[in-house]
């Protein structure tokens, strides 16, 4: 039965595994109605099995998943969900118009053919053949698909691939209305970027395992590191320099100074505090002293290498 209080999307303790590989590992999360969120992980980490079983195509061994409080399939039936698949087969000799048509027929709620062809910018080509669509063309029909109707969660596997940079932005700007609409948004990526800039929570899988759960700003402080950039002129010591405390990468550049004698040192520390307060230690002036927070890209790089270590 469906809820007023149930997550938007439950899984509660769901493992999948084909043959030896463990794909979904006792994943056990809660989407709430109005989120966007992304889903990072690398490749194999079992992002597209989550979706799958998210969308009921696959089944857990063990485990359950719940969408609106009612199974997959009764939340997809009412109408509830529109999903957008990375290798989603799009049929072959019918025009743009006649599956968009026929996607709105489907829906329990459906909007007009020709709002849904507009706003995923396909009115233009809507007399084409889907078999003669670029991948570019091809995603932004299968978008179309995934917004037939009046859906309350629309989940997205990889979205953006073949889209070039104008088509994803106005493929994200589309998005963000959907969202402000209060509608629950759920997509994987592998564009760090994009879940920097429109997600307002990330889940990083790994292994099937959850990793990590917070907005952006969450997951680069969970990496802990920073990075500490300065420049140094003379003679440089880098065995000193490698042995500063906290210190989790280094690298020394020709900074390029006119002089020709200054390098750069940069330097990602889990404590920089205390690595730049050792570095005066060493007795060294350090020029043009720079201390920021990693990117979401070097969170994930970070956090995901440091799992991999542990589990070798
Ligand atoms: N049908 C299948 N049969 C056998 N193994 C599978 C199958 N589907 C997925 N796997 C394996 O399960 C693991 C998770 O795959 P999944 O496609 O969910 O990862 P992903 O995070 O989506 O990866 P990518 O970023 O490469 O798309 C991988 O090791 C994959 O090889």
């Amino acid at each position: 039965m469906t809820t007023q209080t149930a997550p938007v999307v439950g899984f509660d303790r769901v493992t999948k595994s084909f043959g030896d590989v463990r794909a979904v590992d006792g994943l056990t999360l809660d989407l709430r109605p109005g989120e966007t969120v992304a889903l990072l992980g690398p490749n194999g980490a079992g992002k597209s099995t989550s979706l799958d079983l998210l969308l009921g195509l696959k089944h857990p061994d063990s485990g359950a998943v719940r969408l609106f409080g009612a199974t997959p399939r009764e939340a997809i039936v009412a109408g509830r969900v529109g999903a957008m698949l990375q290798s989603g087969g799009l049929m072959d000799e019918v025009t743009v118009a006649e599956l968009v048509g026929l996607a709105c027929r489907l829906h329990p709620k459906p909007y007009r053919p020709a709002d849904v062809l507009a706003r995923a910018g396909v009115a233009q080509i809507a007399d084409r053949k889907v078999d003669k669509l670029s991948g570019g063309q091809a995603q932004r029909v299968r978008f179309a698909l995934a917004t037939a109707g009046d859906s309350d969660l629309i989940v997205l596997d990889e979205p953006t691939t073949g889209m070039d940079v104008t088509t994803r932005q106005a493929f994200w700007a589309t998005m963000r209305e959907q969202a402000d609409q209060g509608r629950t948004v759920l997509f994987a990526t592998h564009y760090l970027e994009e879940a920097d800039a429109i997600a307002d929570r990330v889940l990083v899988l790994h292994r099937g395992r959850l990793l990590a759960d917070g907005t952006a700003a969450e997951i680069k402080a969970k990496a802990g590191a920073r990075r500490i950039a300065f420049d140094l002129e003379g003679e440089i010591d880098e065995a000193a320099l490698r042995a500063l405390p906290f210190l989790t990468s280094l690298t020394v550049s020709h900074s390029g100074s006119a002089a020709g004698s200054g390098r750069t040192v940069r330097i990602q520390s889990a404590d920089a505090d205390a690595t730049v307060h050792a570095v005066y230690g060493l007795g060294l002036y350090p020029h043009n002293l720079e201390v920021a927070g990693l990117g979401l890209e070097q969170a994930f790089v970070a956090l995901t290498t440091a799992e991999e270590a542990k589990t070798r």
